[in-house]
C-alpha cells in the first residue's frame, strides 16, 4: 500500500486552507499537519472539523514546557483523536515521560522533535553552542525520546539511517525539510528530495510549501507522492 504523504497546512486562514483541500478529489484521503500557524488562529474546532471530514491529523505543537504542564496539556489533546502529536526531545526525559503518560489511553502517536531541520552544524554550534556534530547530536536526542517511551522522531530524513541504528527499525522516523529537485529551499537546512528519503528509509515525510504553493497543488502532491511510493 502506498504510503501517505503528510502535507503541512502553513496557511494565513481556514479560507486558503479549506480552498487548498477542495482541490483534491473527494475520495482522496489526506494526512495533514496542523502547526502553530493554525493552530494558534482556529484551535481545536479547526482540528475537529478536519477529523470530521476524515482527514488524518498530525496536531504539530512542539510542546516543550515543564513535565506537569506537558502531561496536562497531552490529556487534553489525547481526547481528540489525532493520529500524532509532537513535543521537542530537548525537554528531557522527564518531560517525555509525562507527554507519554498524558498520552495513554488514546492512539496518538507521541514524537520527538530532534533538532529542527531549518538549523545546520553552524547554528547548532555557534548560536546554540551545542559541541557535538549535528548527526550526533540528533541521534543522542533520539535515543533519549526512544528511552523514555516516544513513538518516533521527527528528523531530517539523512539521519534516519543512523537513528535506527541506535533505537529499533520500528522507531518511527518523520521527516519534514522534503525539497523535490526543483523547488525552493527557502528556511531549511538539511533537506533530501522524496526519493533520498524513501532511500534512507523515512517512515513518513511531510511536505508544505512546494505542495500548498505550486501553481497547480493537486498535481505537485501527486508528482511528490509517486516519487515518494515508486
Ligand atoms: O524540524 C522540523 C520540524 C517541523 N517542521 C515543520 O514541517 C513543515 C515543513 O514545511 P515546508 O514548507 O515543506 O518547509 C513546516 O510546517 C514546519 O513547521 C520542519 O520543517 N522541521
Amino acid at each position: 500500500m502506498d504510503k501517505p504523504v503528510i502535507v503541512a497546512l502553513d496557511f494565513a486562514n481556514e479560507v486558503e486552507c479549506i480552498d487548498f483541500l477542495d482541490q483534491f478529489p473527494k475520495k482522496q484521503s489526506l494526512f495533514l499537519k496542523i502547526g502553530l500557524e493554525m493552530f494558534c488562529q482556529y484551535g481545536y474546532p479547526f482540528v475537529k472539523k478536519l477529523r470530521e471530514r476524515g482527514y488524518n491529523i498530525f496536531l504539530d505543537l512542539k510542546l516543550h514546557d515543564i513535565p506537569n504542564t506537558v502531561k496536562r496539556t497531552c490529556q487534553m489533546i489525547a481526547k481528540w483523536d489525532v493520529q500524532m502529536l509532537t513535543i521537542h526531545a530537548s525537554g528531557g526525559s522527564k518531560m517525555i515521560k509525562s507527554a507519554k503518560e498524558g498520552l495513554a489511553g488514546s492512539n496518538t502517536k507521541l514524537l520527538a522533535v530532534t533538532q529542527l531541520t531549518s538549523l545546520g552544524q553552524v547554528e547548532l554550534t555557534n548560536e546554540l553552542q551545542v559541541t557535538l556534530r549535528s548527526q550526533d547530536y540528533v541521534t543522542r536526542l533520539a535515543k533519549l525520546a526512544f528511552t523514555n517511551g516516544a513513538d518516533g522522531v521527527i528528523s531530517s530524513a539523512l539521519e534516519v539511517p543512523m537513528i535506527k541504528e541506535v533505537t529499533s527499525e520500528s522507531f518511527l522516523c518523520v521527516t519534514p525539510g522534503i525539497r523535490p529537485k526543483s523547488s525552493k529551499i527557502g528556511d531549511q537546512k538539511r533537506v533530501a528530495t522524496p526519493n533520498q528519503a524513501k532511500k534512507l528509509g523515512s517512515d513518513l515525510i511531510v511536505v508544505g510549501r512546494p505542495i500548498t504553493q505550486a501553481k497547480d497543488k493537486y498535481n505537485a502532491y501527486v508528482k511528490i507522492e509517486k516519487e515518494w511510493n515508486k
